[in-house]
């Protein structure tokens, strides 16, 4: 609690996503023994633009939408993240999850930085025509600091595969030939990489079924939760339940659905494809959708948005591990109270790793014209998510930190390290 300059009582100002990424950094470089220079260095994203983007409607009318690109850090390499089309994308949430993003590169070791970008839009309520014209105007807007050295987009909430061709179509008209590694998550037709569409829930599932062995309890007959529904949420789903663990509740931004014996992941993704949610799907019992993340399994992931779990609800969770889908789900308070609940929570860094991963892939394998197998993607795949998890275990039980703050100060290291060998730190 906090008070006015009359001394009357106010609620503390709401935490943003971006006071989480900059609590986390703080606490890694304290751990680090890092001086002021050095954590302003790190706390500071290196490049932000902010665009107008003028759409006209189908109807005749003109709207005029906020867009934003935010390259958090370049030391490693090309900045690396996805797009995000959302209604309540600002900038101050796209400076985290662009620091997040250059955390999750330097702790899978890719040779990237971080960044993320954004547009203020809710894509329901647009045409695809209407769609292809703001991806490419935003495209035009963002190109004097994009491109497959400079800063690598790719699809996150709202965004999908389509809408990363029309990226990759507006850079290259504009370079005058085609340049495949503008973006990834591109058709599998148009450069993509295979296995990059399923890439970043059959990372989460890697991490899931190893956190799971981790804590004694066997996939086979665990249960879990699913918060999302979507490219991320979707896939977990799907080879959570491969794995033979039972996925007894899903949700979605319209509601959520439940079934004890658990759910059947073909006629969800059916269902959400004739009606757009996960809602009245055959065989399920509908839920309270904020129930979902307190219900009584082995596993939660929340695979949706940041800020979900918080410190109202943190200490009802009941799941005995959380593996982060989506990024920033949990807020910082949230965390202290997961850990002295002895709940392990996998950070989004680590756990939603694959994405960015099999995007690498996808950028290698389009600079050199050459592709790789369904099999040869997925087996890489495997083993940097699984060499990352066991190596973050080692790191967390040596220095005695949980796994999001051993996770952070490694990849705060491998940056700094970066910056200081380049000798762009005096
Ligand atoms: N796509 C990727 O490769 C990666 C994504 N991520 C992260 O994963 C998360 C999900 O991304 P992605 O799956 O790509 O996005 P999508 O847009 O494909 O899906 C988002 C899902 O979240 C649901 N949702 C949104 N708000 C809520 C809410 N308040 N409660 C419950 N469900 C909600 C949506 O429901 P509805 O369909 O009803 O709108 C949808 O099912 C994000 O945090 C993203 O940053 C991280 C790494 C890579
Ligand atoms: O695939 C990528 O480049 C980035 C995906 C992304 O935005 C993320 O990991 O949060």
């Amino acid at each position: 609690m906090t008070t006015t300059p009359t001394g009357a009582a106010t609620a503390p100002a709401p935490r943003s996503p971006l006071d989480d990424a900059q609590a986390q950094l703080a606490a890694a470089v304290a751990t680090l023994g890092y001086d002021e220079g050095l954590h302003q260095l790190l706390a500071t994203p290196r490049r932000e633009m902010a665009v107008a983007i003028p759409l006209r409607r189908d109807s005749g009318e003109v709207e005029v939408l906020r867009g934003y690109r935010v390259q958090h850090n370049l030391s490693r390499g090309p900045a690396k993240g996805g797009v995000r089309f959302a209604p309540h994308v600002e900038l101050d949430e796209v400076r985290a999850l662009a620091m997040w993003m250059t955390w999750k590169c330097a702790l899978l070791d890719v040779p990237y930085g971080g960044a993320k970008g954004g547009v203020s839009i809710d894509p329901r309520q647009y045409s695809a025509g209407e769609l292809e014209r703001v991806i490419r105007r935003y495209t035009s807007e963002i190109l004097p600091i994009i491109g497959p050295d400079q800063d690598i987009p790719a699809p996150d909430v709202g965004t999908d595969e389509r809408m990363m061709a029309w990226m990759m179509d507006t850079y290259s008209t504009s370079r005058g030939h085609t340049t495949l590694g503008v973006v990834t998550g591109k058709p599998v037709a148009l450069g993509g990489s295979l296995g990059r569409a399923s890439a970043t829930s059959a990372g989460v599932v890697h991490v899931a079924l190893a956190a799971l062995r981790h804590r004694g309890i066997k996939p086979e007959g665990a249960t879990a939760v699913v918060q999302g529904f979507g490219k991320v949420g979707a896939g977990a789903v799907e080879f959570l339940a491969e794995a033979g663990v039972k996925v007894v509740a899903v949700s979605d931004q319209y509601g959520a659905v439940h079934n004890a014996n658990g759910l059947d992941y073909d006629s969800l993704l059916a269902h959400m494809k004739e009606t757009g949610s996960v809602v009245d799907a055959p065989d399920t019992e509908p839920m309270d959708a904020a129930a979902v993340l307190t219900m009584d399994v082995d596993l939660l992931v929340p695979a949706a948005v940041e800020g979900v779990l918080t410190e109202e609800n943190a200490g009802d969770v009941t799941a005995r591990i959380v593996v982060e889908g989506a990024n920033g789900p949990t807020t910082s308070a949230a965390d202290r109270i997961l850990t002295e609940n002895d709940v392990l929570v996998v950070p989004d860094i680590l756990a939603n790793a694959g994405g960015v991963v099999v995007s690498y892939f996808e950028w290698a394998q389009a600079n050199q014209a050459y592709w790789w197998s369904r099999q040869e993607v997925d087996e890489r795949l495997e083993k940097r998510m699984v060499t990352a998890w066991d190596a973050l275990l080692e790191a967390s039980q040596k220095r005695g930190l949980t796994l999001r703050e051993a996770a952070t100060v490694t990849a705060v290291e491998r940056v700094a390290d970066a910056h200081l060998l380049r000798g762009l730190y005096p």
